[in-house]
């Protein structure tokens, strides 16, 4: 079993903070889509098992409605805070950024938080409104209420705006991209700029957006590492410098996932899944809004 004794390699962010190469997320196999106070165990003891595998960076959202229990989880887990990493989104309460930070820290139970994210761009309707939106998160960061301040989603005329008046870059764009969505000119931009990438969906080509191109690629790459597929596709995102937001409700597959850390892919190998990874093209997340952006 990988576990916490595989080390897990950090990524420098351009304010000076680092994020560790792997996340857990909190969000789709958990959201909940009904009542926030119903609260679900098995997320809560899947969150612990993560952690105790060596899992330090949590992914959450306010929309996820699993603040409480990744909170629970967190104290239950026992790991020093410092040693975790812990993301937290705004949507919900976009219109008051502050009071949402506020209500996400109180669930977490947490008196900061690693990376507070701006989840999406769809909720500013101008220039000024995702200018003045982005200043509150600057404050955020100043008051020392989050290390680093990011968004989820954005594209390149959304990210434009920020750079126009801010003090302080975004860190981080968390976006949708496995080989069947590769992002290639966002990419290009975010490290012109000094954005990391957090990859959302990394398995996608084993889960819903098989089977494809990729398949026997990925499975001879597999058979050669000795991992899974799916292991493959988030050291794909790992020797690209992007880290992989993953999760799992089974202790085994968690276990499994951290075989990533344990070989590299050589150019070449990357190559040939960006290859037969463009002849396919499948979104799995937020089609209604992403739909137009596909093809840049
Ligand atoms: N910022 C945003 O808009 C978004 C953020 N996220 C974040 O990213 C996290 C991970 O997102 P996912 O799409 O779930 O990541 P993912 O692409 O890593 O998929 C994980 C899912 O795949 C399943 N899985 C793994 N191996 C499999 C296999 N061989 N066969 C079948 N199923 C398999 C797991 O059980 C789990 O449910 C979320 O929990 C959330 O924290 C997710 C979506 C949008
Ligand atoms: O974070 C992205 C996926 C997700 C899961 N539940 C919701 C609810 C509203 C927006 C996005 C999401």
């Amino acid at each position: 079993m990988a576990n916490i004794h595989t080390p897990i390699p950090n990524l420098k962010l351009n304010d000076g903070n680092s994020i560790p190469m792997i996340g857990f997320g909190t969000g789709t196999a958990w959201y909940k889509s009904g009542d926030e106070s119903k609260i679900d165990q098995v997320c809560i003891d899947s969150a612990v098992s993560a952690q105790k595998l060596g899992y330090y960076h949590l992914d959450g959202a306010e929309v996820y409605k699993t603040e409480t229990e990744l909170g629970t989880a967190i104290k239950e887990a026992k790991i020093p805070r410092e040693k975790l990493y812990v993301t937290t989104k705004v949507i919900s309460n976009i219109s008051d950024i502050p009071g949402a930070l506020a209500t996400s820290l109180k669930k977490l139970q947490l008196s900061y938080v690693d990376l507070y994210l701006i989840h999406a761009p769809f909720f500013s309707d101008s220039k000024a409104d995702h200018q003045h939106k982005w200043k509150q998160m600057e404050d955020l960061k100043e008051q020392g209420l989050t290390k680093s301040i990011g968004v989820s989603n954005y594209f390149t005329e959304h990210l434009d705006f920020i750079f126009e008046t801010c003090k302080i870059p975004p860190a981080i764009n968390q976006i949708e991209f496995h080989p069947y969505l590769q992002r290639t000119e966002l990419i290009k931009y975010h490290k012109a700029k000094g954005i990391a990438t957090e990859a959302y969906g990394p398995l996608t080509p084993v889960t819903k957006g098989g089977p494809g191109p990729v398949d026997d690629i990925l499975a001879g790459l597999a058979r050669k590492y000795g991992v899974n597929p799916g292991e493959i596709l988030l050291r794909w995102c790992i020797d690209q410098d992007i880290v992989p937001i993953t999760t799992s409700g089974k202790e085994q597959r968690l276990s499994d996932y951290l075989r990533a850390m344990t070989f590299k892919l050589n150019p070449k190998e990357i190559q040939q899944i960006n290859e037969a990874g463009s002849q396919k093209h499948f979104r799995g997340f937020w089609n209604h809004k992403l739909a137009a952006e596909d093809h840049r």
